[in-house]
């Protein structure tokens, strides 16, 4: 009996702590409020319920679905929220999730611009129907090169002002690939002609450069090889990139190039200093530098006089005006260019060989490319004097002045615009 009672005593002890448990189970939801507190939590703050948004469809949870970071939903919870959060801009949104880091996205900015083949073969139209396509004839319906052709190649260099000794170095090359049968067919000696440009043409050049504020670029040459014009373009491309720009009307000895820089310095918002006619261009050129100097100004422009009205000879007065840049600023000109003239042929040779004796200039402006159908000339310049040409005019608009690449000029001037086509 005793033991029937010990049995009904433990039962029941064993039912009150099911049932006590059980109770609890309920209260137990403090584990799931545990779960729905964020819920809660979104639902308080005023500024999501100011904003008419769900809920529980905040930024948080949008983000969660995303399997990213809940982190605006954190920052929503404390109550005391003032003001809606201002959304950011869509682009800084975007950069925080959607675009890749910004190493991955750099190299693709800094690709160079497409460069512009066709363009620059259009400008090269005259020579290209001159200089190239008499090139082109000497290979016409032939299957196997004949050596006699080095000499019909000869003739047509030499008359396109390629020049004598560029012209022979090309020649023995050739010859010498063409006695190791290494140039069996026409299409092998094209090649090694483009090579042979892109060999030459290859010099240490591109566009201006900026070491600093302000950078001084000096323009010299003979007259009438379009030192003022090829300032007003370089001007309008310059000041259309956001540079600020000071032209210096160095050449105070015929008044229509100052008169035709102030057209251009009007044209595109740049300042023009300048003298009284046939004074001292130092004195222009040091007021320049000067105010360049104090104004911080990208890029200073100085032109200079072509033909002199002087007795003075105008590689002495030149080298004054360079003279008295560099006692104005330290470093200062920080370029020489020399413009040619396209259209003065192997004058153009002689002229750039003095230039660069008593200036060194740092590089080439070859003007007026347009206008000549002996193209050739540029591998004479770069072969004989190793001086970079930086940029070519293909005509009289500001546009006409192209940043001059190797390649982009071999592949207009030798390509064949069909290949092209294919290639883009
Ligand atoms: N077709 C063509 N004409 C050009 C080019 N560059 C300059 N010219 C023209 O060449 C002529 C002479 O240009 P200028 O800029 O006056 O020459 P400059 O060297 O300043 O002459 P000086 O002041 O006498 O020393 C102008 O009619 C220009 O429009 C070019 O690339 N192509």
């Amino acid at each position: 009996m005793e033991w029937i009672i010990a049995v009904v005593v433990v039962v029941a002890i064993a039912a009150l702590l099911f049932f006590f448990r059980s109770k609890k189970a309920p209260e137990g939801k403090a584990t799931g409020e545990s779960r729905e507190e964020p819920t809660k939590r979104l639902e308080r703050p005023a500024n999501l319920r100011d904003s008419g948004a769900p809920p529980k469809a905040g930024p948080g949870a949008k983000a969660k679905a995303k399997g990213e970071k809940a982190e605006p939903a954190a920052k929503a919870e404390p109550a005391p929220a003032k003001k809606a959060p201002t959304p950011p801009p869509v682009a800084e949104e975007l950069s925080q999730t959607d675009l890749a880091p910004a190493d991955s996205v750099r190299p693709e900015a800094a690709k160079p611009a497409k460069r512009d083949v066709a363009g620059i073969r259009k400008g090269l139209a005259a020579t290209r129907t001159g200089f190239i396509a008499r090139l082109t004839a000497l290979f016409v319906g032939k299957k196997e090169i004949d050596p006699a052709i080095l000499e019909q190649i000869e003739e047509v260099m030499l008359t396109s002002d390629v020049g004598v000794k560029t012209t022979q170095t090309v020649l023995e090359r050739l010859r010498e690939k063409l006695n190791r049968n290494e140039l069996a067919d026409p299409e092998a000696v094209w090649a090694e002609l483009r090579a042979e440009a892109m060999r030459i043409l290859s010099l240490d050049g591109g566009p201006l450069r900026f070491p600093t504020k302000p950078s001084v670029a000096m323009m010299v040459g003979v007259n009438g090889v379009g030192k003022t014009t090829t300032i007003g373009k370089l001007a309008t491309k310059y000041a259309g990139e956001g540079k600020s720009v000071l032209l210096a009307a160095g050449d105070t000895f015929r008044a229509a190039a100052v008169a035709q820089l102030e057209v251009w310095g009007k044209r595109v918002g740049a300042e023009v200093v300048k003298g009284k006619e046939g004074s001292d261009p130092g004195a222009v050129a040091f007021e320049a530098t000067t105010k360049a100097k104090e104004a911080q100004i990208d890029l200073l422009l100085v032109d200079t006089a072509g033909r002199l009205h002087t007795k003075t000879p105008l590689m002495d007065e030149i080298k004054k005006v360079r003279k008295t840049i560099a006692k104005a600023m330290d470093g200062a000109p920080h370029e020489i260019l020399l413009v040619l003239d396209a259209t003065n042929g192997q004058n153009a040779l002689s002229q750039a060989a003095l230039f660069k004796e008593a200036l060194d200039p740092t590089g080439i402006i070859l003007t007026k490319l347009d206008g000549t159908a002996k193209g050739g000339i540029v591998l004479g310049i770069c072969d004989e004097l190793k001086l970079p040409v930086r940029y070519i005019g293909l005509g009289e608009r500001a546009e006409d002045l192209r940043e001059f690449y190797p390649d982009e000029f071999v592949e207009a001037l030798f390509g064949k615009p069909d290949e092209e086509a294919r290639a883009a």
